[in-house]
């Protein structure tokens, strides 16, 4: 028996969820894991990283109402095994953010429950995904990638989310009113005026999934939620899902800029999110990154000067990739032997990917030129108007406020709306 920190006493380890990383996949979730797990206060659910259990990766349908009573009792495992009922267990399933039935299971889950979200600027994280699908042969978009340059792919894959959107907006309720009336009445309604881009952007965050997401968001939403490398960087849609569900309060949103430059201000973070006391990290174990490209696994270990940085911004500058991030520092893994979360679903674990620490070839090359340029500002256009509502929920007080240089790129209003 034991006081918990929020005063109350208990003995139990059957406790639900206390807290879960969503993603965003490609975002350095890896990295922030292998840091936090030498926590001794925090602890995860399943053997290795992800248990992939309410959302593999791609194109396969969401699985909410997976089996509870085993994942139950795997939190229930993870508790006994560091013995003290107070440990905070957490899912780190990288897929989950996009998952749109996944609000409500964590809701009903914990209702209480914190979450925590990891963006990196979304061009970059496109680009990032592209280059480890086509090297993967095991990957979920491999065949997807295989034959097609970045460029090909962003033109493919745009005109594809143009037409599932185009689709979606038939199914908007307000366009279901106005058909309706129409057909009841006889009378062709005056094209209602659609809300002004000035009005979008100054709304909170109001559409989630089985509540107040109506048929034409939904669809709309499922036209990124099915696009893993372009899609999933649109991220207020995700964000906007589980923002309705749930207080900002218990929404922390991080961003991998911060994340390269001061790790340990993050981790800080984070802690203080969770209510844990700070931890020992050192800066030597602060200045590894994990799953970098060409190191394609959760726990495949780089200094940070090793790492070839993949950044957007190379496409209008100079070649310089390397960024500007700078270091800081973590510990040993505490995990122990945690007994693994089976997942029915044969997606991407560390079992199959390769032995970590065996960094693999690093040939892949993005080559700097005029195709690779233009399909960069054309993902940078499609992204500026979900960008500016982050920027607005930041400017809100609802998130935390975006890295300066994402301001600069996706502020202005050139490129406009696309849905
Ligand atoms: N600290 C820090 N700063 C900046 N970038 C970082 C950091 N840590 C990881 N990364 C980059 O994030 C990419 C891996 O993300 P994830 O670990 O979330 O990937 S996964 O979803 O688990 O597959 C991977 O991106 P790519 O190198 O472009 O593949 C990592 O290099």
């Amino acid at each position: 028996t034991e006081l918990t920190r929020s005063g109350r006493i208990h003995d139990r380890l059957d406790l639900p969820l206390d807290y879960a990383v969503l993603g965003q996949q490609k975002s350095g979730t890896s990295t922030l894991w292998m840091h936090l797990k030498s926590h001794p206060d925090i602890a995860w659910v399943g053997k290795s990283k992800e248990t992939l259990w309410f959302n593999g990766d791609y194109a396969r349908t969401t699985l909410c109402d997976n089996d509870l009573e085993y994942y139950q009792r795997t939190i229930m495992y993870v508790r006994t095994v560091h013995n003290r009922a107070h440990v905070l267990v957490g899912d780190w399933s990288a897929t989950h953010l996009s998952c749109l039935c996944c609000p409500l299971v964590f809701k009903m889950m914990n209702p209480k429950i914190k979450l925590l979200v990891v963006l990196r600027e979304p061009v970059e994280r496109a680009l990032s995904r592209f280059m480890e699908q086509k090297v993967l042969d095991f990957g979920a978009c491999h065949k997807e990638v295989l034959n097609e340059t970045f460029a090909s792919y962003v033109t493919k894959e745009l005109q594809q989310l143009q037409r599932c959107r185009k689709m979606a907006a038939r199914y908007r309720i307000a366009s279901q009113l106005e058909h309706e009336l129409e057909r009841t009445t006889g009378t062709e309604l005056p094209p209602s005026s659609p809300p002004s881009s000035q009005m979008l952007l100054q709304q909170s965050p109001k559409y989630g999934w089985g509540a107040t997401m109506d048929l034409g968001h939904w669809m709309a939403a499922q036209c990124v939620a099915k696009s893993n490398i372009i899609g999933w960087s649109v991220y207020d849609v995700f964000l906007e899902n589980y923002l309705a569900h749930f207080p900002h309060e218990q929404v922390q949103v991080l961003y991998t800029d911060d994340l390269a430059a001061h790790p340990l201000g993050v981790i800080r973070r984070v802690e203080a999110f969770l209510r844990v006391p700070p931890g020992n990290y050192t800066d030597e174990k602060l200045a590894v990154i994990y799953n970098s490209r060409g190191c394609y696994s959760w726990q495949c270990a780089r200094n940070k000067t090793d790492v070839q940085w993949i950044g957007s911004g190379a496409f209008s500058s100079s070649s310089n990739n390397s960024g500007d991030r700078s270091s800081s520092s973590d510990s040993t893994s505490s995990g122990g032997t945690l007994q693994p979360l089976k997942s029915n679903r044969g997606t991407v674990s560390d079992e199959a990917l390769p032995e970590p620490d065996q960094p693999q070839s690093q040939s892949q090359h993005i080559p700097q030129d005029g195709p690779n340029t233009q399909a960069v500002a054309r993902l940078r256009n499609f992204y500026r108007p979900h960008m500016q509502r982050l920027f607005s929920w930041a400017d809100q007080g609802l998130i935390a406020p975006p890295p300066a240089s994402w301001r600069s790129r996706y502020e202005s209003l050139e490129g406009g709306a696309t849905d």
